[in-house]
């Protein structure tokens, strides 16, 4: 079907999406337009043609059945948080923590790079829904995209194709008040006539944009994850935290999953931990504790609100994982591994070995010989890495063996427990309780983690990163920090999850991890539900509720007491050197910071006899 002529065989009745993709075809000016069904004759024309251009590699079916391997430009590898904008009406509604531009001048550069971007490629129509097409209120969204491969990876991320758009239509048809988030992303590699492309188009230039009074978002010049399936964090955690402030909910970088005892009592936790931070991991935990067991129900992003119940209710908005690859193996991330041997998944950035699988650093079994994500020549010998330290591999949620059912349950699972978590060598303990919801509040509002490969930039430097949600927050934070306030202040405080803060990253002398991890972190599970029962002992230290340890089930654990007592230490000097960096970082917000927060820190400096 031509651009010019979407009359002939219009693919929806709804007009206010015809006339958006109109409007963008005219600017673009693709070569032509696909509207996306979603079905598996698309996927298969789709990932044919990725592997004709060179962009994907098809992995040996009896290994990875119809799942692909692709290499991106070695400049496109991460979210490029300098690159990313908050551009409200205000600079005030944007805060300290984004970057901003007024709208309007904003729209003037990008229509500029947007104008005839889209030349001698298809523009491909993605209708999707975040969260259940039997929602309330269903979070529709269509992108726009001259990417193949975000459509091959949106159709793993999120619930797309002809059904949501015939579902738009049919609450049009019924007078509703249909909204939907414009999404709309260019590679910004337009060709010539006669140009040939690349594997891996994509610009220098780049502008991850989102407008939100508009609700909307306009991405151009890169093709990876976090910045081109704007299904993920560009709607589901930045558009809509706004839309969350608006109605009186919480959208939130978590992982979802359900804890059941050898008692048979089911709990729910939700873990907010930064990019690279753990939380793919933690979702499909595989316990070490005999009897308890784990289900998935998200690894990413947790859209909450409280229920008739007056619980806080959970969904899991996306339907794949877009997990980090290195460190994935079969004993620190079984289920992991169990979801992508399934196929239909696609890799990013890792190796491809000679016998058409894929390897990254921290899988068993190094292949003698492989080709690195650089596309060169490498071995186990080599120096440098086979796989970039941000490599992805891109695979539906429904092949998880350990999916929890309700996963399917538009109402979601009500949360007895959030954790936040960072990565720091020192000073934060395996795991503190906070006294109470504020408390919570300022541990979150507190959040500090070294910096990881999953944006742009230098690793392993320490920052605050409130709720994880540090890149992701789609307004002013010291808003935010008011609005979880006042969650708490409108609800019934005795039924909204308890909250604790973790840190399986602390590092001993010789710079080892203190705490083994993964599997093992269901000890930390089990006294959090413990102590939400009322049944496991804590200390009460100046920065909250760590467990004694005895308190802690270390049994068969291959750990000196010494050790766990290090993992747990609250270390007062340590904690005094945090408070000028707290201090600062609560100054950066002026007015917008609610007063208990400083009220807190007050509380914390007391007790720590700062
Ligand atoms: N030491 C340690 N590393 C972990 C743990 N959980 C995850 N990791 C590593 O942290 C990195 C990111 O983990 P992932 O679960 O993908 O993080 P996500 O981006 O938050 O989903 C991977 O290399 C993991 O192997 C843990 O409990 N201990
Ligand atoms: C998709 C991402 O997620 P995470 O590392 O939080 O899993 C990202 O950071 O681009
Ligand atoms: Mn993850």
């Amino acid at each position: 079907m031509s651009a010019e002529t979407p009359e002939l065989s219009k693919p929806t009745t709804h007009q206010g999406i015809l006339a958006w993709v109109e409007e963008i075809a005219q600017l673009t000016k693709p070569r032509d337009v696909h509207w996306c069904t979603g079905s598996d004759d698309e996927w298969v024309q789709l990932t044919d043609s990725l592997v004709e251009t060179g962009t994907f590699v098809r992995l040996d079916e009896s290994k990875k059945p119809n799942s692909f391997y692709c290499a991106s430009d070695p400049s496109d590898v991460a979210r490029v948080e300098d690159r990313t904008f908050i551009c409200s009406v205000d600079e005030k509604d944007c805060g300290p923590t984004n970057n901003w531009m007024d709208p309007g001048e904003m729209k003037a550069i990008m229509r500029k790079l947007y104008d005839g971007c889209m030349a001698g490629r298809t523009m491909y129509v993605i209708p999707f829904v975040m969260g259940h097409l039997e929602a309330d209120k269903p979070m529709f969204g269509v992108e726009i995209t001259d990417s193949a491969y975000v459509v091959s990876s949106m159709r793993v991320m999120a619930r797309m194709g002809s059904h949501v758009l015939r579902r738009m239509e049919e609450l049009a048809d019924a007078g509703e008040d249909v909204e939907w988030v414009p999404a709309l992303h260019s590679v910004g590699m337009p060709l010539a006539e006669g140009q040939a492309d690349v594997a891996w188009p994509c610009n220098e230039t780049k502008y991850i944009v989102q407008f939100p009074e508009e609700r909307m978002i306009w991405s151009f010049g890169s093709g990876y994850g976090g910045n081109a399936l704007l299904g993920k964090k560009c709607y589901a955690l930045r558009i809509a935290s706004v839309m969350a402030r608006d109605e009186g909910w919480l959208a939130e970088h978590m992982l979802i999953l359900k804890l059941t005892s050898p008692q048979g009592v089911t709990k729910y936790v939700a873990a907010a931990f930064p990019s690279a931070c753990g939380k793919t991991n933690l979702a499909m935990l595989e316990p070490t504790i005999p009897g308890w067991k784990v289900e998935s129900i998200g690894d990413d992003i947790a859209w909450m609100k409280i229920g008739d119940d007056g619980r806080l209710w959970a969904v899991n908005p996306e339907y794949g994982f877009f997990g980090v690859a290195p460190g994935t193996n079969e004993h620190t991330n079984p289920n992991a591994m169990r979801t992508i041997n399934k196929g239909n998944s696609v890799f990013t950035n890792v190796a491809l070995t000679e016998d058409g699988d894929v390897w990254w650093e921290g899988l068993e079994n190094p292949p003698a010989k492989a080709t690195s994500w650089k596309g060169e020549p490498w071995t186990p010998e080599s120096d440098e890495l086979s796989s970039h330290p941000n490599s992805r591999y891109c695979t539906p949620i429904k092949q998880c063996p350990i999916l929890a059912d309700e996963y399917d349950d538009p109402r979601g699972v009500p949360i007895d427990a959030i954790l936040f978590g960072g990565r720091r060598k020192t000073t934060i303990p395996l795991v503190t309780e906070a006294r109470d919801w504020v408390h919570g509040t300022f541990m979150g509002a507190t959040l500090s983690s070294e910096t990881t490969a999953a944006a742009v930039g230098q690793v392993g430097l320490v920052r605050r990163d409130p709720m994880a949600m540090l890149p992701f927050i789609g307004y002013n934070a010291g808003d935010y920090f008011n609005h979880w306030i006042n969650v708490g202040k409108d609800n019934d405080a005795s039924k909204l999850p308890k909250i604790f803060y973790v840190n399986w990253f602390r590092r001993d002398e010789d710079g080892g991890f203190l705490w083994p991890g993964f599997g093992e972190n269901s000890r930390v599970l089990k006294w959090v539900i413990e102590r939400i029962e009322g049944q496991a002992a804590a200390v009460e230290t100046p920065i909250g509720h760590v467990p004694t340890p005895e308190s802690l089930d270390i049994d068969g654990l291959d750990m000196t007491p010494e050790a766990v007592t290090a993992a747990l230490d609250v270390d007062v000097e340590e904690w005094k050197a945090e408070l000028p960096g707290i201090t600062e970082w609560f100054e950066k917000f002026g007015d917008h910071l609610p007063a208990v927060l400083w009220t807190e820190l007050d509380g914390l400096k007391a007790r720590l006899g700062a």
